[in-house]
């Protein structure tokens, strides 16, 4: 078995293989350097192994343990640790990481994409390579993470390009954090009416109705420029988007297949 681990900004995304199969994914909370610069090489290493391993068992619970015996051992320094699998956006995470003992991280340099630029993320290329592999080339993903991105490649496996925002999390916090007279609203499960009333309503359909017409206008133009491609849509705030897509563009939304793996479908390619 091979754990796999995908870094992004706000949060980690954890996928469990055995063998090529993705038997499960989960995400949890950052780990705080903070907390652990203190820690001796030794300490740290145990610290990482120990979050694997507690990782596993709180997600996965007794099912995936019992059918799985390698898991049961894990406890057993001597059996050794699993192998990880890691790509990560935060410089800070990767370093900590590297104190795992049986690791490998995953750079651009080592995808089979075309075209990729020297600083695009690893985040943005392995859900390009998954969703293309799985769902077949050309192809589009959308990734509504802390960050929203938007990246194609053609069926040349060739990188197009792409673009970035804000996600809707970011952007309602740095409206809610930056000004006085405004709060931190939460995304409602269906969008309100677009001229609104209050604040509240007034935030949420400037921000969400900005998002889901940038959205629609990036696909209209990627599927103007390849009309067959798929569209993948990945990242936290998916599910959310999906809906708000579908009550304001619905055409547009029915092309969208929603991918929570994409990123472990490209980490596939790289287990131990
Ligand atoms: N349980 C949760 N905890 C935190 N955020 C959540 C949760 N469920 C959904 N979200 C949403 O997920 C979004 C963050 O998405 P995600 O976890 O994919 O980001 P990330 O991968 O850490 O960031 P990025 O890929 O942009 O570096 C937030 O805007 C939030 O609205
Ligand atoms: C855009 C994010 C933050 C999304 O996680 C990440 O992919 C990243 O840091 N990218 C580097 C810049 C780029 O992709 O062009
Ligand atoms: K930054």
């Amino acid at each position: 078995m091979t754990i796999a681990l995908a870094i992004g900004n706000s949060r980690l995304h954890w996928g469990l293989f055995n063998g090529n199969t993705l038997q499960k994914i989960w995400d949890t909370k950052h780990l705080s350097i903070h907390a652990v610069h203190h820690l001796s090489q030794d300490e740290k290493t145990e610290f990482l192994v120990r979050t694997v391993i507690e990782s596993i068992e709180k997600q996965s619970a007794q099912k995936l343990i019992s059918t799985n015996p390698e898991l049961a051992s894990l406890r057993k320094p001597e059996l050794g640790v699993l192998p990880l699998v890691l790509a990560s956006v935060v410089p800070d995470q990767t370093t900590l990481w590297q104190s795992y003992p049986d690791n490998r991280i995953i750079t651009l340099d080592q995808l089979p994409i075309e075209g990729l630029y020297p600083t695009l993320g690893i985040d943005r290329a392995l859900t390009l390579l998954g969703a293309g592999t799985q769902l077949g080339w050309p192809i589009l993903v959308i990734d509504t993470g802390t960050a929203l991105t938007f990246t194609g490649a053609d069926v040349n496996r060739r990188l197009v390009g792409g673009a970035i925002l804000p996600g809707l999390g970011l952007q309602l916090w740095s409206l809610g954090e930056k000004t006085a007279g405004l709060p931190v609203v939460m995304l409602p499960d269906n969008l309100t009416g677009r001229w609104a009333g209050d604040t509240e309503s007034a935030i949420v359909s400037g921000v969400v109705r900005g998002v889901v017409a940038a959205v629609n206008d990036f696909i209209e133009d990627w599927l103007g420029l390849f009309p067959n491609s798929h569209i993948a849509l990945t990242g936290g705030d998916r599910t959310l988007l999906l809906q708000y897509l579908a009550s304001t563009f619905p055409d547009t939304a029915a092309r969208v297949i929603e991918t929570p793996e994409a990123i472990f479908w490209g980490l596939n390619q790289f287990l131990i």
